[in-house]
């Protein structure tokens, strides 16, 4: 729309230039021609003014104006001449040019003119050069100047011919006459004066004047007459008259633009047109601006188009990235939610996670504690002043070992410090500080290495807590671990870890270790008769004697029940003699008040030396054991030192053991029965079964040798079993036989009366001997009633409702509490023959079996008393009571058949008063 309105304005532009020229040429002409006309109106005020007006006047006022006026052909003066003055004229004209007649010009051909009645000839003619043939012409044969000259005449102004052919032209020129009448003085017309113009030569001249000749845009056809008459044209430019064909592109643009202007008008009272036609012109030129604005509208449109195309393409990609960034966005943004929420759910459970810390730090005993890369503490939190008994500020600033100056005086302290110098971790470590009363704390530490991005080591970070009460409790776990608790010396464990030191010295120094093991004697019966509390009284006591007589580097432990072991170390200086032996005999055989009786104990002591031949550093304890039992074989009170040669005892227990496990099998036992004599009769009205091993390398074998071993093997509980079955079956058999209602006693061992089948098989074998339960007898001892009382209170009654009866075998030599015998459905109380041994030199013995009988007897049990030996003993166990006897007075336990033979024999104690004087019955 702007190229178009551009267009336009240019076309319009144009149109006005054009018209302008055309204008501007259309007004030369017409001035040329008024010119014109003024200049012939001059030369016609000449002939007004003077007159007559000669040719030379005429010559002289027209040169002049010829002149300045080139277009003008020729001033005239036609002379109007009647026919009768032709001759004359003729003359006169003759004399001007010779030979000149009056001659008219028609269809090209000048020929004297034929005789008319007026002429109106060319009289005056300037300049004659050139216009010769026109001389004399008649011009008033002419129609068009007649016409002219009759006009001129009525309207007394300049009159302008049509175009004429003038005599002087060879060839046509579109030449005119400007004619004005001239009157004679008395007002009769006398001819005219006319101006003889070359139309093309006058327009050309104006314009070239006006400097519009050369001007090639407007093309210009002038007319003489109001039309465009082809045969009045009278001056064209080259296209001038024939319409430039319009521009299809200019016609399109500007339909309304026209290239051609026609004005005309009149002077010298005719038409004249004036035919401007615009030369077609490239259309670039005048169009520059809207070309230039079309191409740049184009330019910028396309650019724009482009620009737009780019921008919304850039837009739709932006618009595509905007949607992709917003998904992503989205994306992000859900994940970025997620990520809050999941943070939120982070930082709550780490807010639980640090109030869960806060209270676990303030319910927990541990402290916290940072340490900067020289292991120097940084910070110590969670009430470590509170806990620890130390201020913080004391340890800040410090390492471990400056606050624990002592820490590497420990080989778990050096080594903590090499651990914590090399940033390794560490996991408790304990070590002890001193607290800000003075007072030693155990601290446990952990602790981590801390690295920096670099992987510089940073620090340590970690835990700690007090651990002294642990220590404590531990150490006195400890120590109860280590010692025994009723007498607080070292116990069997110490003791291996005191002989193992003991014996590495004696190894390194070359001197001697002695190994005491100490029995104390007839501490059963103490702790028997006195009661536990008793016993232990005695213990503690015996324990500190035995401390007190040695140095207090020796070691004095408690084996078990009444044993003790000491361990001697000789020195340089301080040789190790039996007098030391003595002295911790001497110790502990000093009286003891126990209640309100005063004891004697003595011990039994085995000594093992090391090193030694045979002795072993790991068998000291054992031969020392060994050595024990040889000196309490040897009567107690005594000691001994462990040679090899004890040894071969207890390795005769071992061969005993392996030989034992095939002795049932083999049917290597035998049983030999003792009779039980009853002191008010003095008949036999029972035996004990006692079992005999019939070895066949060994002999006879006694049970001292082989029921201790039968019994730590557990081999005494199938052997147990033959016995009772045995026995049970013997003792029938001589009921069957008619050798009387006997008893039979039978030894129960503490194994068998743990077995679960001993009730089981008390009735199987009184039913299938037949025997009458009464008449077996189980003799149980004491110690089986050591540990827990009441399932043995509970087998017994099951015992007895088998209605076997039940005796206590070696009454007092054991537990010593008679307490439970009231508890027990017991029948029999059987004196042990230690006590019946002593019963008639030592008072103490004396009264221990009166009474046990007296005892027995309010409990309604009946007595026998075992191993008398004598008639003395006898006599006392009967003055006092005793309801039975047994022993080598009487009898020695006799084989089966030997025992039949007395009961057949029917041997019979004899009334005791009368016994006094009896040797035994041996
Ligand atoms: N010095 C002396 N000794 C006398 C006298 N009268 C009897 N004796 C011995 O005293 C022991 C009595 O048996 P015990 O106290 O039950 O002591 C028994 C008993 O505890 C155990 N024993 C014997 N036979 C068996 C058995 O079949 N089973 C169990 N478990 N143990 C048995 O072996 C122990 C020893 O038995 P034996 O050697 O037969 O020794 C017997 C017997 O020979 C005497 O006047 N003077």
């Amino acid at each position: 729309a702007l190229f178009m309105a551009a267009v336009h304005l240019e076309y319009d532009n144009q149109a006005f230039a054009f018209e302008q020229r055309a204008a501007q040429r259309v007004a030369a002409v017409r001035q040329g021609l008024n010119d014109a006309v003024e200049v012939l109106t001059a030369a016609n005020q000449l002939f007004s003014t003077v007159r007559p007006v000669t040719r030379e006047q005429f010559h002289d006022f027209t040169t002049p104006l010829l002149k300045r006026h080139p277009f003008i052909q020729a001033f005239n003066y036609h002379r109007l001449v009647k026919d009768s003055e032709r001759a004359r004229v003729e003359a006169e004209l003759q004399r001007v040019r010779p030979g000149t007649v009056i001659t008219e010009k028609r269809g090209g051909v000048q020929r004297t003119a034929p005789r008319r009645p007026e002429y109106s000839i060319v009289h005056y003619l300037e300049p004659m050069a050139g216009n010769e043939p026109a001389f004399g012409l008649d011009a008033g044969a002419h129609p068009q100047v007649r016409e002219a000259v009759e006009r001129a005449r009525v309207t007394g102004v300049a009159a302008a011919s049509d175009l004429v052919e003038l005599a002087q032209d060879t060839r046509r020129q579109a030449s005119f006459e400007l004619v004005m009448p001239v009157f004679a003085a008395d007002g009769s017309l006398a001819g005219d004066t006319a101006a003889i113009i070359r139309g093309p030569e006058l327009v050309r001249t104006i314009l070239a004047t006006a400097g519009l000749l050369d001007e090639r845009n407007v093309e210009l056809a002038v007319y003489a007459g109001s039309r465009a008459d082809p045969a009045r044209l009278m001056f064209s430019t080259a296209a001038a008259g024939a319409p430039a064909p319009q521009d299809k592109l200019a016609a399109w643009l500007a339909p309304g633009y026209s290239t051609r202007l026609d004005r005309s008008f009149i002077v010298a009272g005719r038409h004249w047109l004036v035919e401007a036609t615009a030369t077609p012109r490239p259309f670039l030129p005048d169009h520059l601006g809207s070309v230039s604005m079309l191409v740049g509208g184009v330019l910028f449109t396309v650019l724009m188009t482009a620009f737009v195309h780019l921008t919304s393409e850039r837009a739709r990609r932006v618009q595509q990235l905007v949607r992709e960034r917003t998904a992503d966005l989205k994306r992000s943004n859900q994940r970025l939610v997620d990520d809050v929420l999941a943070r939120r759910r982070t930082e709550r459970a780490l807010q639980q996670s640090e109030q869960r810390f806060r209270q676990l730090v303030a319910m927990s005993s541990d402290w916290y504690w940072e340490q900067d890369a020289a292991c120097r503490f940084t910070s110590i939190t969670g009430d470590f002043s509170t806990k620890a008994g130390i201020a913080v500020e004391r340890l800040l600033g410090k390492t471990r070992w400056e606050c624990v100056p002592d820490l590497d005086q420990t080989d778990e302290g050096r080594a903590h410090i090499t651990r914590v110098k090399a940033h390794e971790p560490f996991q408790n470590f304990e070590y002890q500080i001193r607290d800000d009363n003075g007072d030693t704390r155990w601290f446990s530490i952990n602790g981590t290495p801390l690295f920096d991005d670099t992987g510089a080591f940073a620090g340590y970070r970690g835990t700690g807590s007090d651990i002294t009460a642990r220590k404590l409790t531990e150490q006195r776990v400890y120590h109860v671990a280590q010692h025994d608790v009723l007498t607080g010396l070292p116990n069997r464990s110490l003791l291996q870890d005191r002989l193992g030191q003991a014996v590495a010295y004696a190894t390194r120094s070359g001197y001697p270790v002695w190994v005491m093991m100490i029995d104390l004697d007839r501490f059963k019966y103490v702790n028997d008769s006195m009661g536990h509390k008793a016993g232990d009284v005695l213990l503690v006591t015996v324990a500190a004697r035995l401390r007190g007589a040695l140095r207090d580097t020796d070691t004095v432990a408690r084996l078990s029940g009444d044993e003790f072991v000491v361990i001697l170390s000789e020195h340089a200086g301080e040789p190790l003699t039996h007098d030391i032996v003595q002295r911790v005999m001497e110790s502990v055989a000093r009286p003891v008040i126990l209640g309100t009786k005063e004891f004697m104990v003595t011990c039994s002591i085995g000594v093992a030396v090391y090193p030694s031949e045979g002795t072993a550093a790991d068998s000291l304890i054992e031969h020392a054991d060994i050595a024990m039992y040889r000196a309490k074989k040897l009567g107690r009170n005594n000691y001994q030192f462990y040679t090899p040669a004890m040894n071969e005892e207890s390795l005769e227990r071992v061969r005993i053991e392996t030989a034992l496990r095939n002795a049932l099998e083999r049917d290597e036992f035998v049983l030999y029965y003792q009779p039980q004599v009853d002191l008010s009769s003095g008949q036999i009205v029972g035996m004990e079964a006692l079992i005999r091993w019939n070895h066949p390398e060994l002999g006879m074998v006694p049970p001292v040798r082989f029921v201790g071993v039968a019994e730590e093997t557990g081999l005494i509980v199938p052997i147990g079993a033959w016995v009772m079955r045995t026995a049970a079956a013997q003792n029938k058999a001589w009921q069957d036989a008619g050798l009387g209602r006997l008893r039979v006693a039978v030894n129960l061992s503490a194994r068998q009366f743990g077995d679960p089948e001993l009730i089981g098989g008390i009735e199987a074998a009184l039913a299938d001997t037949g025997l009458d339960p009464e008449c077996l007898e189980i003799e149980l001892t004491e110690s089986l009633f050591m540990s827990d009382v009441t399932p043995a209170v509970d087998l017994l009654h099951r015992m007895k409702a088998l209605g076997v009866k039940l005796s206590i075998d070696d009454f007092g030599t054991g537990y010593s509490s008679l307490s439970y015998l009231s508890r027990f459905p017991i029948d029999v109380l059987k004196i042990d023959r230690s006590f019946v041994a002593d019963i008639t030199d030592d008072a103490n013995d004396a009264a221990i079996v009166s009474s046990i009988i007296a005892l027995a007897h309010n409990l309604k049990l009946s007595v026998i008393a075992e191993g008398v030996e004598t008639a003395e003993q006898l006599h006392y166990l009967s003055s006092q009571g005793c309801d039975e006897m047994q022993g080598y007075f009487f009898s020695r336990p006799l084989p089966a058949a030997d025992f039949e033979q007395m009961l057949r024999e029917q041997r019979s104690l004899p009334p005791v008063m009368s016994l006094a004087d009896e040797t035994a019955f041996v």
